[in-house]
């Protein structure tokens, strides 16, 4: 296995309050918090993984899905490697704008190839029990919209979010050669610190 870890920047979006944060806060830290706050502009974490015998460093951008807060949030659309679309099942109208996420990413992120790039769609939210969009609906959503992967979520409950954290690393590396990503390199210096060295191979 090579020792340098291949970094992938994903970023979620989707309507304010369908549970992107706390996908990532259940993915990164394996905590839930029923009365987190709306994000303001972006946040990130990082999480280390291996993939296929490969070190992957996801880094994960969660966006603030609310109108108010579009221009803080679109100048980090550049550079992503995979955009993951959330909805939440309970709630209707957040299915309804996922074209509109989808559009506002293409036409910010500026993306070499727009056929071609990654998206995964998660409809998040189905530990509850009042549905507004079914499975089928979704998955007929995404037939149409590029074959996009789709996953049913729950950050609460811990359903499928590691695995839709998956597909989005395994759609970056089907989708484009892998060696136009970063790598990150660890070494040691003379003084025995351990320091992480980002370094571009290309
Ligand atoms: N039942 C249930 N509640 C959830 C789930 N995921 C998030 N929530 C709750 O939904 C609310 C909104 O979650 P957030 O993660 O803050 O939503 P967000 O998409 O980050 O919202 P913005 O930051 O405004 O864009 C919070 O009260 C969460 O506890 C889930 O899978 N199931
Ligand atoms: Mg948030």
């Amino acid at each position: 296995m090579s020792g340098k870890s291949l970094l992938l920047k994903v970023i979620l979006l989707g309507d304010g309050g369908v549970g992107k944060s706390s996908l990532m806060n259940r993915y990164v830290t394996d905590r839930f918090d029923s009365q987190s706050f709306h994000t303001i502009g972006v946040e990130f974490l990082n999480r280390d993984l291996e993939m296929d015998g490969r070190l992957v460093t996801l880094q994960i951008w969660d966006t603030a899905g609310q109108e108010r807060f579009k221009s803080l949030r679109t100048p980090f659309y550049r550079g992503a490697d995979c955009c993951l679309l959330t909805f939440a099942v309970d709630d209707l109208q957040s299915f309804q704008n996922l074209g509109c996420w989808k559009k506002e990413f293409m036409y910010y992120s500026d993306v070499r190839d727009p056929e071609r790039f990654p998206f995964v769609v998660l409809g998040n939210k189905v530990d509850k029990e009042e549905r507004e969009v079914g499975e089928d609906e979704a998955r007929a959503w995404c037939e149409e919209n590029g074959c996009c992967p789709y996953f049913e979520t729950s950050a609460k409950d811990d359903t499928n979010v590691g695995a839709a954290f998956e597909a989005a690393v395994r759609g970056v590396l089907a989708s484009e050669d892998p060696t136009d990503h970063t790598l990150l390199s660890s070494s040691i210096d003379l003084h025995g610190n351990r320091k992480v060295a980002r370094s571009s191979c290309c």
